[in-house]
C-alpha cells in the first residue's frame, strides 16, 4: 500500500471538492483504471461495506423477540406465571401441578416458533427476490473495462461510470463529466436537476451544493460521468438521513388494522375474564379455583395464533407471487395490492407494445424528406440522456435508410430532455465550423419555440395559417395511432456562451417524425378483466390527446372524457378531488401532475396503484399506496416501487393482485371466526357459571381445548378462497369484525346451552343413576367428569366445524371445500379430541368415557348448529353485504 501523501482536513467532503485527480487517486489508493483486488480488500477493512443499516437485516435476537413477544404471548406468559404461583409455589406438596403451566407454555412456543420459522423463511426469500432485481453500477477494477456490479459490493476508491437513469450508488467525487444533470430530490426536495462537473472547486457551505460531488439516493437525469467513491453505506450523506427516516417509517393501513383488532380482542378479554372469575367465586365459593378458571377463560379468548397466521400468509403470498412473475419489495404492501381499486398506468409498454418503430419522416409539406430523418438522427445520436424507445427507433431507421456519417460533426453541447418542456436539443458543428442547434420534442412545445418554417427550401414565417395546417396534418397522423414529434433547427455561434433552455427559441421548424406504437394485443382483455375485478384503470401519460385517444379507444377505454395537463394547474386540490373520478384518461401530464392526480384519487378514499417505468413516474409511484414497476425500468423507478413485475404486462399485475386478495381473505377469515367463536364460548361460560353448581369446564380442559384448536388453525394460511371473494378489492374494515362477532358469535352459545341441559338433565343422570343434587360425593365426581367430557367434545366439534362453515359464503362441503390440508388437520383435531376422554390422559385431565348414545345427540346438535349458522350467514350477508 502506498503511503498517503495528503492528509484531508477534518472534512472528507471538503477535501474531495478541492483535491486534484492525482491527490484523490493517491489518497484513496486508486487509479483511472480502478482499484486493484488488494486495494478493494484494504478499503473494505478501512471504510466498510456499502450497506445502509436501516435496510440491513434486523439482528437475530430482535427477530426472535418479535416472534415470541406479541400482545397475545405476553398475556399467555403472564397467565403461566400466575398459574405457576398458584398451582405450584402456593400449593401443598400433594397438589403441586404443572400441567397448566406446561400447556400454556406449549402454546407460546408453538405460536412463537411457527412465527419465527416463517419470518426467517420470508427474510431469506425476500433477500433472494431482491437479488433478482438488484441495482447495479458500472465499476472499473484491475484495469478492466467497467462491469455492472451490485452496489453493495462497491467500496471507497472505486471508479464508477454513470449514465442517465442510474441511481447514485454511493457518494462520489466526479472526475470527468459530459452534460451531467443529477436530481437530488431525495436529498434536497428540489426536483429540478442540477448540473455537475468534474472540475476542482472551493468547498461550499452545504456539501450538496458542491458542483463536483454527487450523493447516494440521487439519480442521473442525463449525461454521463466518471467518479470516484469517497463514502459508502452509513457514512454517506444519505446514510445519515436514512437512519432518521427509518425511525419514523409509517405503518401501512394493514399493520394498523391488525394492531387495532389485537387490542380489541385483548380489551374484551380483560373485561370478560374478571367477570367470569367473580361470578364463579360468588356462586361456587372456591376463590382460588375461580381464579384459575378466570385465567383459563382469558387464555381461551386470546387468539394467540394471529401473529403467526399473518406472517405465514405473507410468506406464502410472496412466494406464490414470485412464481407468477411479481417480486415484492415491501412485504406489507401485499395487502394494499389486494385492496387497490384504482390502477393508474402509463401508456408506453403497458397499453402499447414495447416496440416503437419510425414510420414517416415528413417535412412541413407532408412529404418524406431525408433531411428530417438525418436531423432527428443527430439529435438522438448525440444526446447523452436516457435513450428512450423513440430515440432507439430513430437511430435504427436512420442507420437502415441513410449512410449516416458522424465523422464530419463534432458535438458542442446539449440541453437534456425534461418532462416539463418535453423537448431536447443538441448543438453540433460541421467541418466548416458552422454550428446548429437541433431540437426535437412534442409538437405543441416545438411550435411554441419556432418562429419560422422551412418550406420547399424557403424559410417562411410560422403564421396562424401555417400553424393550423401543421396541426391538422399532425392530428391526422395521431388519429391513425401514430405518435408524432417535431424537429427544428437554427444556426448559431458556438463561441457565444454555454447553451441553455433559453437557446431553444426563434427556431425554424423542419418537419416531423411519426412513430407507430401499436397497442398490445392483450391489453384490452387485461383491462376489462381488471375492471371486472373491481379495479378502475386510468391512463396517466405525458403524451398528447390525439394519439392517446386512438390507442385508448383500441383497448376499450372510454375516451369522450379527457383530462388535459394544461387544465390541471388551474384547479385547486379540492376541485381536482371532485372531478378526478370522472376521467379515465389524463394526457400531457408533467411528473408533478401525475403525483397530484394520485393524491386526488386518494382523497376520494381510493387505494391507488401506480404503474410506471420512467424517471417521470417515480414521484407518483412513491405517493401511491402501491408503486408498481418493471424489471426493465430505470433504477430510480425500481427504487421507488413496492412491487416489481418481471414483465410489463397487466395480466401479470392482475395475478399478483389476486394473490394479495387471497392472503387477505385467509387472514380475515381466521380473525373473524376466532373472534366470533371466542365471543360465543364466553357467553356460554357466563350462562353456565351462573346456573351450574360446579365449574362448567376445568381450567386445564379449556387450555387443552384451546391448544387443539390453535394447532388446527396453523393450516389456515394454506386454505383456498372462493373465487367470488376475489372479485372485489378488499380493504381492512375493523367495524366488520365487531359486527361479525356480535352476529355470528351468540349462535354457537345457543347450542352450547342446549348441550349443558342435555348433559345435566339427561345423559349424566342416566349414566350415574340420578340427578346431581341427589348424588353422593363420589357419584358427583363421576357426574362432573362426564359433564366436562361432554362439553369438551361438543366445544371442539362445533368450534372446528364452524371453520368450514364460516370460511365461505357458500354451503360448506357441498358448494365450497376447504383446501385438503385444512380438511385433514381439522379432522385429525376432532378425532383426537373425541378419543381423549377414553384415554388415560383424559382421565388425568378430569374426564371420563362418554356413553355412545351421546354421539347421536351430539350429531343432531352439531347439524342443527351448522344449519343455523348457514341461516345466520344468509341474514348477515343480506344485512352487511358480505361475510368475510
Ligand atoms: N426522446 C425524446 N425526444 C423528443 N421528445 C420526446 C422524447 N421522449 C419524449 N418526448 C416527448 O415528450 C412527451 C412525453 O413523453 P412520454 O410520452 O414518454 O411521457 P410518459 O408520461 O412517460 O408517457 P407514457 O405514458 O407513454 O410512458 C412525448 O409525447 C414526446 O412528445
Ligand atoms: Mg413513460
Amino acid at each position: 500500500m502506498t503511503k498517503k501523501t495528503i492528509t484531508p482536513s477534518q472534512n472528507k467532503y471538503d477535501f474531495a471538492t478541492r483535491a486534484s485527480e492525482e491527490e484523490l487517486f493517491s489518497y484513496f489508493n486508486s487509479a483511472h483504471t480502478g482499484l486493484t483486488t488488494e486495494a478493494v480488500t484494504q478499503s473494505l477493512t478501512e471504510y466498510g461495506e456499502n450497506r445502509l443499516e436501516a435496510v440491513n437485516q434486523t439482528p437475530y435476537w430482535r427477530i426472535v423477540m418479535k416472534a415470541f413477544l406479541n400482545p397475545f404471548t405476553i398475556v399467555l406468559i403472564a397467565l403461566a406465571f400466575i398459574s405457576f404461583i398458584t398451582d405450584y409455589t402456593l400449593a401443598t406438596a400433594a397438589d403441586k401441578d404443572m400441567t397448566a403451566v406446561i400447556i400454556i407454555m406449549t402454546m407460546v412456543i408453538l405460536s412463537g416458533s411457527v412465527s419465527l420459522f416463517q419470518t426467517v423463511k420470508t427474510n431469506k426469500s425476500l433477500e433472494q427476490l431482491q437479488n433478482m432485481i438488484e441495482v447495479t453500477a458500472a465499476v472499473r477494477r484491475n484495469g478492466h473495462k467497467a462491469v455492472e456490479q451490485p452496489i453493495e459490493s462497491l467500496v471507497v476508491g472505486d471508479i464508477i461510470e454513470l449514465s442517465a437513469g442510474d441511481m447514485l450508488p454511493a457518494d462520489l467525487r466526479i472526475i470527468e463529466a459530459k452534460d451531467l444533470f443529477v436530481s437530488q430530490a431525495s436529498m434536497t426536495g428540489e426536483s429540478v436537476p442540477v448540473e455537475k462537473n468534474g472540475a476542482r472547486a472551493m468547498p461550499t457551505k452545504s456539501k450538496l451544493e458542491a458542483e463536483n460531488l454527487v450523493f447516494m439516493g440521487s439519480n442521473v437525469v442525463s449525461g454521463t460521468a466518471v467518479g470516484i467513491i469517497i463514502a459508502v453505506g452509513q457514512a454517506t450523506q444519505f446514510g445519515q438521513i436514512a437512519t432518521d427516516i427509518s425511525a419514523v417509517k409509517l405503518k401501512t393501513s394493514f399493520e394498523k388494522g391488525v394492531g387495532s383488532v389485537s387490542w380489541l380482542l385483548i380489551r374484551f378479554m380483560l373485561l370478560m375474564a374478571p367477570t367470569v372469575f367473580i361470578i364463579n367465586g360468588l356462586t361456587k365459593g372456591d376463590w382460588l379455583e375461580a381464579l384459575m378458571f378466570g385465567l383459563s377463560v382469558a387464555v381461551g379468548l386470546t387468539p394467540e395464533m394471529l401473529p403467526m397466521i399473518v406472517t405465514a400468509n405473507l410468506v406464502k403470498g410472496t412466494a406464490a407471487m414470485a412464481k407468477q412473475g411479481t417480486i415484492i419489495k415491501n412485504i406489507n404492501a401485499i395487502q394494499n395490492f389486494g385492496a387497490m381499486d384504482v390502477l393508474c398506468t402509463d401508456k408506453t409498454g403497458t397499453i402499447t407494445q414495447d416496440k416503437v418503430t419510425l414510420q414517416y419522416h415528413l417535412n412541413v409539406n407532408g412529404k418524406e424528406d431525408d433531411r428530417i430523418l438525418r436531423h432527428g438522427f443527430y439529435n438522438s445520436f448525440y444526446q447523452t440522456g436516457l435513450k428512450n424507445l423513440m430515440d432507439v427507433a430513430i437511430i435504427a431507421e436512420a442507420e437502415k435508410q441513410l449512410a449516416v456519417n458522424t465523422d464530419n460533426y463534432q458535438k458542442i453541447d446539449e440541453i437534456p430532455f425534461d418532462f416539463n418542456r418535453r423537448r431536447m436539443s443538441v448543438v453540433i458543428k460541421n467541418q466548416k465550423g458552422e454550428t446548429e442547434v437541433i431540437t426535437k420534442g412534442a409538437v405543441e412545445e416545438m411550435l411554441a419555440i419556432s418562429t419560422t418554417v422551412e418550406f420547399d427550401g424557403h424559410i417562411l414565417p410560422l403564421d396562424e395559417d401555417m400553424r393550423a395546417k401543421l396541426l391538422r396534418a399532425v392530428t391526422q397522423l395521431n388519429e391513425q395511432g401514430l405518435r408524432v414529434i417535431a424537429i427544428a433547427q437554427k444556426k448559431t455561434n458556438p463561441q457565444d456562451h454555454a447553451f441553455c433552455i433559453a437557446d431553444e427559441a426563434e427556431m425554424t421548424l423542419m418537419g416531423y417524425l411519426a412513430f407507430l406504437d401499436p397497442p398490445k394485443e392483450t391489453a384490452q382483455a387485461a383491462i376489462s378483466s381488471l375492471q371486472s375485478f373491481g379495479v378502475a384503470v386510468k391512463v396517466l401519460t405525458g403524451d398528447n390527446a390525439e394519439v392517446t385517444r386512438t390507442v385508448c379507444r383500441q383497448v376499450g377505454l372510454t375516451t369522450e372524457n379527457f383530462f388535459h395537463g394544461h387544465d390541471l394547474d388551474e384547479l385547486s386540490d379540492i376541485e381536482l378531488e371532485n372531478i378526478v373520478l370522472d376521467y379515465q384518461v389524463f394526457v400531457k401530464l408533467s411528473p408533478s401532475q401525475k403525483t397530484r392526480i394520485v393524491q386526488a384519487l386518494q382523497a376520494n378514499g381510493k387505494v391507488v396503484g401506480f404503474m410506471g417505468d420512467g424517471i417521470n413516474d417515480a414521484a407518483a409511484m412513491r405517493t401511491a399506496d402501491i408503486g408498481i414497476s418493471v424489471d426493465t425500468a430505470v433504477d430510480i423507478a425500481k427504487e421507488s416501487a413496492d412491487v416489481i413485475l418481471l414483465e410489463k404486462d397487466l395480466n401479470v399485475l392482475e395475478k399478483g393482485m389476486l394473490e394479495g386478495r387471497h392472503l387477505f381473505g385467509n387472514i380475515v377469515k381466521y380473525i373473524k371466526m376466532t373472534a366470533s367463536s371466542n365471543f360465543g364460548n364466553m357467553f356460554s361460560v357466563l350462562v353456565a357459571s351462573i346456573f351450574l353448581p360446579f365449574l362448567p369446564m376445568l381450567p386445564i380442559q379449556i387450555l387443552c381445548l384451546n391448544l387443539i384448536y390453535d394447532t388446527t388453525c396453523i393450516s389456515l394460511p394454506w386454505d383456498k378462497v372462493d373465487r367470488s371473494y376475489l372479485a372485489k378489492p378488499r380493504k381492512w374494515e375493523a367495524k366488520s369484525i365487531g359486527n361479525f362477532m356480535r352476529w355470528i358469535g351468540p349462535t354457537s352459545s345457543i347450542f352450547d346451552i342446549i348441550t349443558f341441559v342435555l348433559l345435566f338433565f339427561i345423559i349424566c343422570p342416566q349414566v350415574v343413576g340420578g340427578q346431581f343434587s341427589t348424588l353422593t360425593g363420589s357419584e358427583q365426581v363421576v357426574f362432573i367428569a362426564l359433564f366436562h367430557a361432554g362439553w369438551f367434545v361438543e366445544s371442539l366439534w362445533s368450534q372446528t366445524l364452524v371453520i368450514h362453515a364460516l370460511r365461505t359464503e357458500k354451503i360448506p362441503f357441498l358448494q365450497s371445500n376447504a383446501a385438503r390440508i385444512v380438511t385433514c388437520v381439522t379432522a385429525i383435531g376432532i378425532l383426537m379430541g373425541t378419543v381423549l376422554p377414553y384415554t388415560a390422559v383424559g382421565t388425568t385431565l378430569g374426564m371420563s368415557a362418554l356413553p355412545l348414545s351421546y354421539f347421536a345427540w351430539l350429531a343432531a346438535i352439531i347439524l342443527a348448529y351448522l344449519a343455523l349458522v348457514s341461516v345466520m350467514k344468509g341474514v348477515y350477508i343480506r344485512r352487511f353485504g358480505e361475510l368475510l
